[in-house]
């Protein structure tokens, strides 16, 4: 990896450095009855849905956002932190799933944040949950067509990376698609060209204008020494991994692992939205055998650690979703 201005995450030798009900058929009315596109079995959701509920925010909010944000777990406070919020329940949004899980309040954010117009997804769909990764990442596609151009993707991730410590941050610059490699994607099903092509490239998903801006940021801020980049791996939970799982993981490269924002990503680059994302290391992962409870990886310990450091990780997105907008003025 290079370009970066602080050591590259992965220290590897290549020089470079309350259950809601998962179903999500919420049964609003939206003249599209007669398909079923949220059913496991079909997720495609046809390009006139995602506009109409496009539409339902922007008309509902007055606003066409710029900048769209995905707080992971334990990270709603980055939409708190939104002016002017115009909220949506998820379940009240048509043919939108809904949050099942704690930390994932389950509503979009709309407002503006440092002078620019933002939504934010308070909550995000995991494919634990028993939602289809084209459903997961649908939210996505909604962005798109409320107008987003840069997606904000964060989550809470376990640190492989054994010089990562509890609360640093890592920049994603790269990811290992494990779901993609066991044949599953968000992009599977019809190609609609309205939002991309059917074979889209990931290389450089991750800006690096982007990267580059958050490093400067963080040294700004002083927690320099606590931000990395690195490569996240998403797996399917919600299990977390053993530790013969973790110790492939780090052989192929990855630093942080999760359960999440791969195929948000995924769906972000093939509609040609501009790519930022981080993990808050919220947990060290094992990687020798131990019988000591303390080192197994649990939520409560996700959620502790990610409340510990919002102030820094709005802070970090506060500052550039700034210089974003400054530098589009
Ligand atoms: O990725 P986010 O949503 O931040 O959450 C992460 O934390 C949860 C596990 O503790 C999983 O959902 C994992 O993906
Ligand atoms: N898969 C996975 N997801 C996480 N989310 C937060 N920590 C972890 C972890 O250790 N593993």
């Amino acid at each position: 990896m290079t370009g970066y201005k602080v050591a590259n995450g992965n220290g590897h030798s290549n020089g470079n450095g309350n259950t809601k009900g998962t179903n999500g058929t919420n049964g609003h009315s939206n003249g599209h009855k007669s398909a079923d596109y949220t059913a496991q079995e079909n997720p495609t959701y046809p390009y006139e849905v995602i506009e109409e509920i496009a539409d339902f925010i922007t008309k509902g909010s007055g606003m066409r956002p710029k900048i769209g944000i995905i707080c992971g777990s334990g990270l709603g406070s980055l939409a708190d932190m939104i002016q002017d919020p115009k909220i949506f329940e998820y379940e009240k949004i048509p043919n939108f799933p809904v949050s099942t899980v704690e930390g994932h309040a389950g509503r979009l954010v709309v407002g503006t944040l440092e002078g620019a117009t933002v939504m934010a997804m308070q909550g995000r769909f995991h494919f634990y949950e028993g939602y289809p990764l084209a459903k997961c990442s649908m939210p996505v596609r909604v962005m798109k067509l409320c107008g987003v151009e840069y997606l904000f993707a964060t989550n809470a991730a376990g640190g492989i990376n054994p010089r990562f410590a509890v609360g640093d941050i890592m920049l994603m610059h790269d990811h290992v698609n494990m779901l993609g490699f066991a044949g599953n994607s968000p992009l599977q099903g019809p190609n609609d060209p309205r939002f991309g092509p059917r074979f889209p490239a990931l290389v450089n998903s991750y800006n690096k204008d982007l990267i580059n801006k958050a490093i400067e940021i963080a040294k700004a801020m002083g927690i320099e020494s606590n931000i990395h980049v690195g490569v996240y791996s998403c797996l399917g939970g919600p299990n977390y991994e053993t530790i013969a799982e973790l110790k492939a993981l780090r052989m192929m490269g990855v630093d942080a692992v999760g359960m999440s924002t791969v195929h948000e990503v995924i769906t972000a680059r093939h509609c040609d939205m501009k790519v930022f994302a981080f993990s808050l290391i919220t947990n060290k992962c094992a990687t020798e055998y131990s019988d000591k409870k303390d080192d197994e990886a649990n939520h409560d310990e996700v959620m502790a650690v990610a409340k510990n450091r919002q102030k820094a990780c709005c802070e970090l997105v506060s500052r550039l979703i700034r210089e974003i907008h400054l530098a589009s003025a």
